[in-house]
């Protein structure tokens, strides 16, 4: 059966919104037995009962024992030594034998458990990350919950099994009985144990290290939430720190590229740094799109290049024009007292730190939200009344495909705008921002105001601070070299424009990296080996500004003249058309000296060097004007992002989505081709949204942003980094799990809600409580399912299965009937419309 004969068992009726993802078959080692990700679906797909819930985490639940192979990390580190692994209720224990009688050789208490993943040490093999602390969550001490903080006071070992089959029953037995690992755990008696628990009386969490306290007292986690899935929680409270925090190396492209370590342990994952690192000029892009304010989570429409236009004759890049936004200090009152570099890091792609906020309204904290009863959508398909088919099922008491009733209907009500700005010509105001809000005076729509100009900042710098000057590319050159950490440090972490509130003590503020992965000279002699040896000032005229990223402005240009004596051609590919004087191009600037991470920008170019295709933008050529000023030539997308398009085609009519079906079968299909073509290459991309993807005026549709890509290879199959930005993450990122290319496709599917919605799933809510219900609740449900065609949500279902084995691959999904409803690219011509 295929995949799209599976999802066609399911009847309209049935079909109120897109379901969970299937559980693959496991009970007697069905479907597990010799599976592995790379299996077709189909055949899983036939192996499934979607009628009975029964076979669900039976396994999981049982004790279990067993056979394997076990080494740990200590001093006989090179041995596999033949061992009885038992799984009781309390601990994991290794024996010399099966004879239960003789003591342990190893025993780890199931609450000191912090991870266990898939490694690739051997072919059936798992790594279990413990705390040194054998009573690894002691009572009384509620720090000792931060267990993942601190390397050194963890402890792996790997256990090898001798089959697929038993490798994944072993792995969901632990899973289910860890209580920091969304297990099973009862949540009473874990909080009995740590001391950490939720006080209905005070409304307060009691017992939990300080940081934790507030980030959850200014999230919209309810003791609701903690009594469903502490774990969860745990988990959520961990990433986000991490996320905000944790200083380590990235593994990106390059890094795998030069030998990364096949370690594959993953309970700290590291590639929020990169990010960071990445991001200490993210300001720049931050302050690039405009935006009603710091918590402006999806900008008002943009203004045409043409309002930006910076037009400064040949080859001189012009400087940047960040106005500020007069919504600057639109921040809710309940965000007030959060680090706006939080929210910038949560809001953005892969960047932690890159300064923009999150996207989406936020809404006020009210505690009482969480106990209302969902309104609306409360048919679930059949299958949807399965229980959570994640491999760590959960008997917890919350159904994770509950209505979300935390979530504003932005379709509801009237937010006020804090700006009253008038809608103008190219500044049509988003649907959601039509509405007022359900939720009381606090309320602030974060996403109603109108765009300014490309050149205006998305997210305003301290109201003392000269934006354009700290965003100027031109005023960061001529910044001194002993002012550098201090521009850095204002970029990377924007002031709220709200003087009097307080950050959280507690919070630590993002820390710099000095970890770099190739050295500076080995940067350049790989950069000067993919640029064109001439001054690219006599190659091209600058039009205007189109717009700012986090690495460097982004320009408009003509080509003017093209270099004989260079490299050019050699560098350049047979596919693309031979470069001509009068050639409209887009041209990044990049300053060196700015980038902290310049090896992502080697990546990023080695990534769109070698990937021609009709669905990526195009790399033409890169010049380095001087050592500092890298100058990467790309095809100019004169349409703009997809995220511009989206919130230029918002209608009155709030029960239609932005875009047509047809609209959105064409756009999905074309991003998955370009999707499918760097699978095939075993490139992930890891930050597709609606942002990185940009359409011409000939409607066609190419992915962007390469910075962040990772390569998958024979040695290293999966990925454990953090990267992407939250709302877009798939549940196993944020989980701390492994992950594939699926990541894209999970990815891809909320793409497709942005489309549909006008935002993706959780927007409004804060950043801490969105991680939370993309770990709990797994496959996002639709806001008006009733609106959209079989086809669709069929589709959407494949994308977001929360089980990577039954989420398709960009290949199947290039089969989906959804793609059948793809209008002609002449279609998207309406959308386009905005622009001109
Ligand atoms: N090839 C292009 N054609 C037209 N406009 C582009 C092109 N590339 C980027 N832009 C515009 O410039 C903006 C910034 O692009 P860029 O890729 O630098 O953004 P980013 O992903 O935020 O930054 P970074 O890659 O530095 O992290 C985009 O939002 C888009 O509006």
């Amino acid at each position: 059966m295929s995949l799209s004969a599976a999802a066609n068992k399911i009847s309209d009726n049935d079909f109120q919104n897109i379901g969970p993802a299937p559980r693959p078959p496991s009970a007697n080692g069905q479907g597990r037995t010799g599976y592995n990700q790379t299996q077709p679906i189909t055949k899983l797909m036939s192996q499934l009962d979607l009628t009975s819930a029964s076979h669900l985490g039976k396994n999981a639940l049982k004790k279990k024992s067993g056979w394997v192979s076990y080494k740990d990390d200590g001093i006989l580190s090179f041995i596999w030594q033949k061992r009885y692994l038992m799984l009781h209720d309390s601990c994991v224990a290794l024996y010399k034998n099966d004879k239960q009688n003789d003591d342990p050789i190893l025993k780890i208490p199931l609450t000191s458990i912090i991870s266990v993943s898939r490694t690739q040490l051997k072919q059936y093999c798992f790594e279990l990350i413990r705390c040194n602390d054998r009573n690894s969550v002691p009572s009384g001490s509620s720090s000792s919950l931060n267990v993942s903080s601190d390397n050194n006071s963890k402890k792996s070992i790997y256990i090898a099994t001798k089959t697929e089959n038993d490798l994944h029953t072993w792995l969901d037995a632990i899973f289910a009985k860890c209580p920091l690992l969304s297990g099973v755990s009862s949540p009473t008696n874990f909080t009995h144990k740590v001391h950490v628990g939720f006080d209905p009386e005070t409304g307060s969490f009691v017992g939990m290290p300080t940081n934790w306290e507030k980030l959850l007292k200014h999230s919209r986690i309810t003791g609701e939430d903690w009594n469903n899935n502490s774990a969860a929680v745990i988990q959520v409270l961990q990433f986000y720190q991490e996320y905000n925090e944790v200083d380590n190396p990235s593994n990106a492209l390059d890094k795998s590229q030069s030998g990364e370590a096949a370690s594959s342990q993953k309970s700290l994952p590291s590639s929020h740094s990169e990010n960071k690192l990445r991001n200490n000029s993210l300001n720049s892009k931050t302050s690039s799109s405009g935006s009603s304010g710091p918590i402006s989570q999806r900008q008002a429409p943009q203004a045409p290049y043409a309002k930006s236009s910076a037009s400064s004759g040949n080859g001189s890049l012009p400087p940047i024009n960040t106005k500020l936004s007069n919504n600057q200090s639109n921040i809710p009152r309940h965000l007030q007292n959060i680090p706006s570099q939080q929210y910038n890091k949560m809001r953005n792609a892969h960047s932690p730190t890159n300064g923009q906020f999150p996207r989406g309204p936020i809404h006020p904290s009210h505690s009482q939200r969480s106990l209302q009863q969902p309104q609306q959508h409360q048919q679930y398909p059949y299958h949807q009344q399965l229980p959570t088919p994640s491999p760590s099922p959960s008997p917890s008491p919350l159904n994770p495909y509950r209505p979300h009733h935390n979530m504003i209907n932005p379709y509801s009500k009237q937010p006020q705008s804090s700006l009253g700005t008038q809608p103008t010509k190219n500044q049509a105001i988003p649907r959601y921002a039509q509405n007022s809000s359900p939720t009381g005076p606090q309320f602030q729509p974060q996403r109603t105001a109108p765009k300014p100009p490309v050149s205006a900042p998305r997210v305003p710098f301290p109201p003392n601070q000269n934006a354009a000057a700290a965003a100027s590319p031109a005023v960061l050159n001529a910044a001194p070299k002993n002012d550098q950490p201090a521009l850095q440090a204002m970029r990377q972490a924007p002031k709220r424009p709200d003087a009097d509130a307080k950050e959280p003590a507690g919070v630590t503020k993002p820390k710099k990296s000095t970890r770099q992965t190739m050295s500076t000279a080995e940067i350049m002699s790989k950069l000067k080996s993919v640029t064109v040896n001439a001054d690219p000032s006599i190659c091209f005229k600058v039009i205007e500004k189109a717009g700012q990223g986090a690495s460097g402005s982004v320009y408009l240009a003509e080509r003017t003249h093209i270099p004989i004596e260079s490299n050019m051609i050699e560098l350049m590919n047979n596919e693309i058309d031979e470069p001509q004087v009068g050639d409209k191009v887009a041209i990044k600037q990049m300053i060196l000296s700015k980038q902290p991470r310049k090896e992502l920008i080697v990546n990023e170019i080695l990534v769109m060097k070698d990937s021609r295709h009709k669905n990526i933008v195009n790399f033409l050529e890169a010049y380095l004007k001087t050592d500092d000023d890298l100058w990467v030539v790309m095809e100019f997308m004169e349409g703009g992002s997809l995220t511009d398009i989206i919130e230029n085609s918002t209608t009155n009519d709030t029960s239609h989505s932005p875009l047509t079906e047809p609209q959105i079968a064409y756009i999905v299909r074309e991003t998955c081709q370009g999707l499918k073509f760097l699978h095939d290459k075993h490139i992930i991309h890891r930050d597709i949204k609606s942002d990185n993807v940009l359409l011409d005026t000939r409607a066609r549709v190419k992915i962007t942003d390469f910075g962040f890509c990772a390569r998958l290879t024979d040695k290293r199959s999966k990925r454990a980094t953090m990267v992407g930005t939250p709302y877009w993450m798939a549940p196993e990122v944020v989980k701390q799990r492994e992950y594939d290319e699926k990541i894209d496709v999970w990815s891809l599917g909320i793409m497709t809600i942005e489309m549909l919605e006008g935002e993706p799933p959780y927007l409004n809510e804060d950043p801490l409580k969105a991680l939370y219900l993309i770990a709990t609740n797994g496959t996002p449900k639709l806001k008006y399912p009733e609106t959209l065609s079989l086809e669709i949500k069929r589709f959407l279902s494949v994308c977001l299965c929360v089980d990577v084995r039954y989420r398709a691959s960009t290949e199947e999904l290039l089969h989906h009937g959804f793609f059948n409803l793809a209008c002609d690219p002449t279609d998207l011509t309406s959308l386009l419309e905005w622009k001109e």
